[in-house]
């Protein structure tokens, strides 16, 4: 997996042609195959966008998976060190293999990367993931013709140097000063205290000659805030920091252990006028200063970002369904009656209800991140043109989906995890890496409360937008409708329809976004200053983002199944896990749908049964769903997700090679065992 770099079209294929044949494969894996009411290829080729983008995804992956210059040793078995240098050699014969295969085109070049960084951080993902976007979005013509080739070369790598050690979240408090000195046309730029330092920037620590800096601009002796900043850290003969550049990796965290975030320090480091990446805003000779067309256009980069996360999420998300369906159908437990063989623990409705509302939500966030990719290609298309009127909804959309489908895909990794049982906890079931990796999307590109409430700002606007009667942009229409009375559900079939489950997410976010913005208004009424309502209300405002949020979910989905061709088979399983989806949102989420009288007791009941009865549903399809992902075992890496289900065969070979089993005896022993055993012994 590669953080940062859109994988989520990397899925399908037909599973004879694509998946080496195993030699036995579990029969109980089998069976289920078997069963399946659908053909998974056709579900993986919808998800690829079709038959051909499927086999051209496929050659990609095999180039890199086939390639023996890219095969090593699991990486679980690795320190840190060797996992840094792993990377960094992976990293430099991708760049070299990608132009020998001449992948130009940028989809191809991340399968590639994706299937040969395999679960692992890509060593130069902060350059490709943020770097060059960064430098793209931000300089202009005469400064893209310069640096672009360089980046795209590797002539040098770069890194996106945002965060401080004081400051992650509120980036206008940002303490770094880039000072204009018209004298020379330089900038200075300098860290002022301790807690300036840059601190976290990815491919820093070791790897990167040059940052994309975010620095608080002043010239003429005012200060105009935050800017970027194209600044060259490392010489380019010897990798050495320049003067005045303290550099260093912040050391191992919870995961990305092959990845040096770094910490960095400036001590008045000059860099030339032009340095300043000038698209937007422009600091000229004698250092005038020209403002942006939009206020918050240094943020572009981190926009686009969101929006890649959102299909990270919908990837790792469905890799994590697809190690625990695949391992719950083989993995059999507890004897029902005496002397007949065990369930599979894919039976019990528990690891049911565990492992579906996942699955479901997985492909959910595939279509999302489908529909969110397009709207951010037409709004930056727009902004090239010079209209910037779709930046603010792009901002709320991004921050928002981004939140709400990576609280739901952390969550559902540690529950597919939980629901592996004690093999989940090692680290042959992909589990670990898959979760560290993805864990920190919570936090990055934007702490999700925080981002929750951007959208819910965003959202507060558009309530007394449409309270004034004034148009509404298309995304967020619904707030300028009037409520319905009630759920018009009267039985079970009613609650199956797509429209109705619709219209149920949109009565609840538009009752939750006005509620909130009522609160608000009362919070003020009460002369409360803004900011201390805004703190009042945090719990009204994050329920209203996140429940618009679930409502776009949910729309998205159905508004694919309705907008798509594909087989009956294929529309069948997608309606049922729709269905899912949507009726298990609304019985986990009871409380707001009954709150206001939309729904009552009798239809919830309905809501929790159709719950039960479409488990039955997706569980004759699941290991079918799971396939239709198409995730090869070298890009999987899971002893428990393999395709074959040979679990337990996997499992032991895997294990032989521990290190600590290189011998039969342990240094150790000689060194702390035996002496202890033999002096007890002889006091026995
Ligand atoms: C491999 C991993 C790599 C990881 C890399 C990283 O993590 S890199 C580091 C990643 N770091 C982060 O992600 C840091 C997260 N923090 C932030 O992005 C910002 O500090 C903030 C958005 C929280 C607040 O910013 P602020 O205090 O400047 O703003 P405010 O709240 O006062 O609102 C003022 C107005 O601005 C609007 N607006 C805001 N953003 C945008 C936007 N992007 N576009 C358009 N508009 C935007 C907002 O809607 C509001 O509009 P209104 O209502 O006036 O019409
Ligand atoms: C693995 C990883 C990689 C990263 N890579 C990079 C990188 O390449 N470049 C880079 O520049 N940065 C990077 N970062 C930094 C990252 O972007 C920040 O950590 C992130 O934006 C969160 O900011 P913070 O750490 O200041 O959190 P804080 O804002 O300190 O969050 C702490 C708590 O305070 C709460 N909080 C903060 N503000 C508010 C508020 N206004 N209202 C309500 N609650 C609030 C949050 O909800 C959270 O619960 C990386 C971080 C990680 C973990």
């Amino acid at each position: 997996m590669i953080v940062l770099f859109n994988c989520t079209c990397a899925v399908p294929t037909t599973m004879d042609s694509f998946h080496p044949v195993p030699v036995k494969v579990n029969p109980d894996l089998q069976k289920e195959r078997d069963a399946a009411l659908f053909n998974p290829v056709e579900l993986t080729y919808l998800k690829d966008g079709g038959k051909d983008k499927t086999e051209r995804r496929r050659r990609c992956e095999l180039l890199a998976i086939n390639d023996p210059d890219l095969q090593h040793k699991d990486i679980s078995f690795m320190a840190r060190n060797e996992r840094y240098s792993n990377a960094v050699r992976k990293a430099v014969i991708i760049a070299r293999k990608i132009k020998e295969h001449r992948l130009t085109n940028m989809e191809e070049k991340q399968l590639y990367i994706s299937a040969a960084t395999q679960y692992d951080t890509y060593g130069f993902g902060l350059h490709y993931g943020m770097f060059l976007p960064a430098l793209s979005a931000q300089c202009d013509e005469e400064q893209r013709n310069y640096w672009l080739p360089l980046a795209e070369n590797l002539k040098i790598l770069g890194t996106y140097a945002q965060t401080e050690l004081g400051h992650g979240t509120f980036i206008r408090g940002l303490e770094t000063t880039a000072i204009y000195d018209p004298k020379t046309e330089e900038f200075v730029l300098h860290t002022p205290t301790l807690s300036a330092l840059k601190w976290w920037p990815g491919n820093m620590g070791k790897t990167a000659t040059h940052a994309v800096v975010l620095a608080q601009l002043y010239t003429n002796g005012k200060s105009y805030g935050l800017h970027p900043f194209i600044v060259q850290l490392r010489s380019l003969e010897n990798h050495q920091p320049l003067p005045g550049i303290t550099l260093g990796d912040i050391g191992p965290k919870l995961g990305f252990h092959s990845f040096d975030n770094g910490f960095l320090g400036f001590d008045h480091v000059r860099i030339p006028r032009r340095n300043m990446l000038m698209k937007y805003s422009q600091v000229s000779p004698d250092g005038f200063y020209i403002k942006p067309i939009h206020a918050k256009l240094t943020y572009s980069t981190m926009v686009e970002a969101r929006v890649t996360l959102v299909s990270d999420i919908a990837y790792s998300l469905s890799q994590a369904v697809t190690i625990a369906v695949r391992y719950s159908a083989v993995r059999r437990q507890t004897e029902q009656i005496k002397g007949v063989k065990e369930p599979q623990i894919l039976d019990y409705r528990t690891q049911q209800l565990k492992l579906f509302p996942y699955l479901a939500a997985a492909y959910a966030f595939t279509f999302t991140s489908f529909v969110i990719t397009g709207r951010y290609i037409e709004v930056q298309n727009e902004m090239n043109d010079g209209n910037m009127e779709s930046l603010s909804e792009l901002h709320a959309l991004s921050a928002g989906l981004k939140a709400f489908t990576s609280y739901v895909g952390n969550e559902g990794i540690e529950v597919c995890r939980l629901s592996c049982g004690g093999h989940g906890y090692s680290q042959a079931s992909g589990f670990p890496e898959l979760y560290t990796l993805t864990a920190p999307i919570s936090t990055f590109e934007g702490e999700n409360t925080v981002m929750l409430l951007q959208t819910a700002r965003y959202l507060m606007k558009c309530a007394t937008t449409a309270k004034r009667g004034l148009e509404l942009p298309r995304f967020v229409l619904y707030l300028s409708q009037r409520q319905k009375g009630q759920c018009p559900a009267r039985n079970e079939s009613d609650l199956l329809d797509h429209g109705l489950l619709s219209d149920a997410f949109e009565h609840r976010a538009r009752r939750l976004v006005i509620e909130a913005a009522q609160k608000m208004q009362s919070n003020i009424g009460k002369g409360n200053p803004q900011h201390v309502a805004w703190n009042n209300c945090h719990m009204y405002l994050l329920k209203a983002a996140s429940a618009h949020c679930h409502f776009y979910v949910v729309q998205t989905f159905v508004k694919y199944i309705n907008d798509t061709e594909m087989s009956d088979a294929v529309r069948d399983i997608l309606t049922s896990l729709c269905q899912f989806y949507a009726l298990h949102g609304i019985w986990q989420n009871a409380g707001d749908f009954l709150q206001d009288g939309y729904m009552n007791g009798n239809q919830l009941d309905m809501v929790q049964s159709l719950v039960g009865k479409l488990l039955d549903k997706i569980r004759i399809n699941a290991v079918a769903l799971v396939d239709a992902f198409d995730f090869r075992d070298e890009i999987l890496c899971s002893k428990l997700g393999k395709y074959d289900g040979n679990v337990y065969e996997a499992m032991y070979e895997w294990a032989k090679n521990s290190p600590l089993n290189k011998t039969e005896v342990h240094d150790s022993y000689n060194k702390y065992l035996r002496p202890l055993m033999q002096s007890s012994k002889a006091k026995l």
